[in-house]
């Protein structure tokens, strides 16, 4: 299977942004234990650096120094002077995906796929859209939906914030159903969906606070902007010890009822609904054991 086949259960809890320009973040990224990491040519490098970003991100990402890493290249936006030469070098390089800012609407979908394999592109090689704008929003479905190529949506909670006028806030209630609208689009498409980044670095609590409602919405994973965000996110977004327990608990208490079609388990209610949930909490857990971190 392609890497960009829909792949159930590959760990997405901790997907680290870092400057295509910073040598020492490239560097120091071979030995940071989050799942993913994104190699930026966008708004974290000047204009100036971006061509030398361009050629770093491309070998990073042709290396095989990330081990277990899917290794990304976030590149400039469709219409900006850079995305041309960062997609073709992007799918020469062959990374895990190319991840796109500012997705706008199924027909961008079209046209990122037809120049990834333009240019090269292998099979392993997703598309990541950014959902950071409102049209990308009112069109979730639509571009969830344009291509196979398509593996994740990843949200620009920053660009997101800025473009409703709106103010980030603890709890985000004024990007709320913008989330939801990206989530139950990407659901309805069975791609990934990786959350928005927490700005303030120094802020432990209220990141994790954000991890926490970012898993009981249901994201895979957050993006993060600093190296000390991802042992929270690699916690957050993999089940808990008792949520283990509680699944393997429910699974045995239906396999007893031998083809009953409701059982109960601790008091409460269990249908195969039910069953589903936790066969697919054990893999999560199965596949985070697997990562060994
Ligand atoms: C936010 C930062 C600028 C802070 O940098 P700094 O002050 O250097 O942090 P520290 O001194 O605490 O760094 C400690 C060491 O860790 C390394 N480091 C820091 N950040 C990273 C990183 N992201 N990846 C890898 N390594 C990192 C430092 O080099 C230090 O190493 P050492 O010298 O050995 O001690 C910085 O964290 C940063 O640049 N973060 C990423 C910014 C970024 O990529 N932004 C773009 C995406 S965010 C976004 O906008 C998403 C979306 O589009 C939206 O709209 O929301
Ligand atoms: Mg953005």
């Amino acid at each position: 299977m392609a890497a960009h086949e829909k792949a159930p259960f590959t760990p997405l809890r901790s997907v680290l942004y870092m400057p295509g320009s910073n040598e020492r973040a490239l560097e120091k990224a071979k030995g940071i234990a989050c799942d993913a990491l994104i190699l930026d040519l966008e708004d974290s490098v000047a204009p100036d650096a971006k061509p030398a970003a361009r050629e770093a991100v491309a070998a990073a990402a042709g290396s095989d120094d990330y081990g277990r890493r899917a290794v990304t290249i976030r590149v400039n936006a469709i219409g900006t002077e850079w995305h041309d030469a960062d997609l073709v070098a992007a799918s020469q390089a062959g990374p895990a995906a190319i991840v796109v800012p500012k997705v706008g609407s199924a027909d961008d979908v079209a046209a990122l796929v037809s120049a990834m394999e333009k240019a090269g592109a292998p099979d392993h090689t997703a598309l990541w859209a950014m959902v950071e704008t409102p049209v990308a929003i009112l069109d979730a479905l639509s571009i969830a939906r344009a291509s196979e190529r398509l593996g994740a949506f990843v949200l620009g909670t920053n660009d997101l914030v800025k473009e409703l006028y709106a103010e980030h806030v603890p709890g985000r209630g004024p990007i709320l159903p913008s989330l939801h609208t990206a989530l139950l689009a990407g659901r309805a498409a069975g791609i990934a969906v990786i959350d928005g980044v927490y700005n303030d670095v120094k802020d432990t609590e209220g990141f994790l606070a954000e991890c926490e409602q970012g898993r009981q919405m249901g994201f895979d994973g957050k993006t993060l902007v600093h190296p000390g965000q991802v042992e929270g996110a690699n916690a957050a977004f993999a089940p808990s010890e008792q949520a283990v327990e509680d699944a393997r608990g429910l699974i045995g208490a239906w396999e007893d009822g031998a083809g009953a079609g409701v059982v109960t388990w601790n008091g409460r209610m269990v249908e195969n609904l039910h069953v589903e949930s936790a066969r697919r909490t054990l893999a999560i857990h199965e596949a985070v054991t697997a990562l060994g971190a």
